[in-house]
């Protein structure tokens, strides 16, 4: 370690001259040093982010020859199938297929009824933390200072290093991956500038950011180190297969019980590890119920049907309680059906305001604040469907509003609590003011999108790349929160 290359073909990355990887490696640090930057506003965001993906071009242009060759995923699904019956995967009714907009996806042979059993994988089968510590690259991940703090990191690099094992146990699983994603790292600066106006616009160049510093420093790491065990990675990594890596983790990881808490060793509560579940990963997700557990006797991962399905349908599972935004981001699609959509409205209290302190007393007294520090914005969630202010939200806008003399009553009230409920006994002015603020609030909000949601349902009519029909879509579930928002407080001052 720490020592210099010596020209041993098996210390250096493969297909490049040493004059070409000379010239990669000056644009490695070139995108490492713009990506470190810390940022401050979303202009200086999308300059770097639009100075990174010119780099990325670059880079990608120079690592081509290390791409690898494409393949027909319906053919990966025979071998994937044979090594999950040769390894104890059993099936229920169910089979593997590829469909238009869904990719590869779980379907019924026959009808399906809730509970009923679709398959259980057993845990020698999964590629986890814990298979990633045990692994030849296991000493490498244990001290480095990013892979042994983010355990979804370390999880992408020991899925990229089995995938650049041609003897990999997991091979059969790995072919069968998706050769790409939808994850924000997969689109083009125009179709990511479709999120302008939305939350997840931020939140999608800083995805960009981290996931390009990452690769650009792991690059050099790589380079730079001369253990044997990183021979594999050292020669093949490139940005194409980080951003694979990573998306296949985030998109595609749950949870399972550590070893130690399996084997009932540590009788403590031990953190589960990040794991990739092969089949498990194949299914698609729809609202509903969780209906997967990993049972801690037989060492399986059991999933049952969470409704019935008929004959040749689409099984679905439920993959957690996301809004569209978190889906976008972390999962590569955007659900329109989703119950648990929420916009995040960040409001907070003004420096300059004489009674902020009392406010905060009383944000502090309702455990919306967990200290009485006036520090930047308070994130609440705009909820979709006909309520879409809750609780907290309610409330905050209330004490926002108040005046003096009614601050103080509510802080002194043992029911302060009851401000998070439509009838308080409240003043009608307050709560006029608070509703109004709030309609101006996201009146603001709706015309930070250049487009209206006409305009965006008019252009789903046309024929969009999915990414670009993502980014419709997500702002278009926000500005239709946003309007109901509008709506309700309408309502509401109205009374
Ligand atoms: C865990 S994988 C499921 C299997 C995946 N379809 C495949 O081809 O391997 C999650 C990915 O499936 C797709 N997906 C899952 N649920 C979806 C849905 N409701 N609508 C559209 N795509 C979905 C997204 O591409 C997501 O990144």
């Amino acid at each position: 370690m720490g020592k210099k290359s010596n020209g041993d073909p098996n210390l250096i990355r493969k297909g490049l001259t040493r004059g070409k990887r000379e010239e990669l490696k000056k644009l490695v640090d070139e995108l490492l040093q713009k990506c470190s930057y810390s940022v401050t506003s979303q202009s200086k965001d999308l300059e770097i982010y639009s100075e990174s993906w010119t780099l990325l071009e670059k880079i990608s242009e120079m690592e081509k020859s290390l791409e690898r060759p494409p393949v027909k995923r319906s053919d990966t699904l025979p071998p994937f199938l044979e090594w999950m019956t040769n390894h104890d995967v059993k099936m229920g009714p169910v089979e593997l297929v590829e469909l238009p907009l869904y990719g590869c996806c779980v379907r019924a042979t026959k009808q399906v009824s809730t509970d009923e059993l679709l398959f259980s994988i057993p845990q020698k089968l999964m590629l986890s933390n814990e298979t990633a510590n045990s692994s030849t690259i296991g000493h490498f991940i244990n001290n480095d200072p990013i892979l042994s703090q983010m355990p979804n990191v370390a999880l992408a690099f020991h899925v990229l290093n089995e995938l650049y094992d041609p003897k990999s146990f997991w091979k059969p699983y790995l072919d069968a991956l998706p050769s790409s994603y939808d994850t924000v790292m997969y689109f083009t600066p125009d179709e990511i500038t479709e999120l302008k106006g939305s939350p997840a616009f931020d939140d999608a160049l800083r995805m960009c950011r981290n996931i390009a510093r990452q690769y650009s420093y792991f690059y050099s790491l790589l380079q730079k180190n001369v253990d044997p065990a990183l021979s594999n990675l050292r020669a093949n990594f490139t940005y194409n297969d980080y951003r694979w890596a990573v998306s296949t983790v985030m998109t595609r990881q749950n949870l399972i019980p550590s070893q130690e808490e399996i084997s009932g060793n540590d009788k403590d509560q031990l953190p589960p590890v990040n794991a990739l579940i092969p089949l498990w990963d194949f299914c698609n997700h729809q609202d509903g119920q969780f209906s997967t557990e990993f049972q801690l006797e037989s060492r399986r991962t059991v999933c049952q049907a969470g409704r019935d399905f008929g004959p040749g349908e689409q099984v679905f599972i439920f993959y957690g309680t996301r809004t569209c935004a978190e889906q976008f981001i972390h999962n590569g699609f955007v659900d329109i059906n989703n119950a648990h959509d929420a916009l995040t409205l960040k409001v907070g209290l003004s420096k300059s305001d004489p009674l902020a302190g009392q406010r905060a007393t009383l944000l502090c007294k309702l455990r919306i604040l967990s200290d009485e520090k006036i520090s930047g914005p308070i994130a609440f969630q705009l909820k979709a469907g006909p309520q879409p202010v809750d609780g907290k939200l309610l409330a905050f806008l209330r004490l926002f509003c108040m005046t003096k003399d009614s601050l103080d009553r509510w802080l002194q009230s043992d029911n302060a609590s009851n401000l998070m409920h439509e009838e308080c006994g409240i003043e009608t002015e307050v709560d006029d003011k608070s509703w109004s603020f709030l309609k101006a609030r996201c009146q603001l909000l709706l015309q930070l999108y250049p487009t209206t949601k006409e305009a965006d349902l008019k252009m789903l009519e046309e024929d969009l790349s999915s990414h670009r029909r993502m980014c419709v879509l997500l702002r278009l579930a926000e500005k239709r929160i946003l309007l109901s928002a509008i709506e309700c407080a309408a309502q509401r001052i109205k009374k």
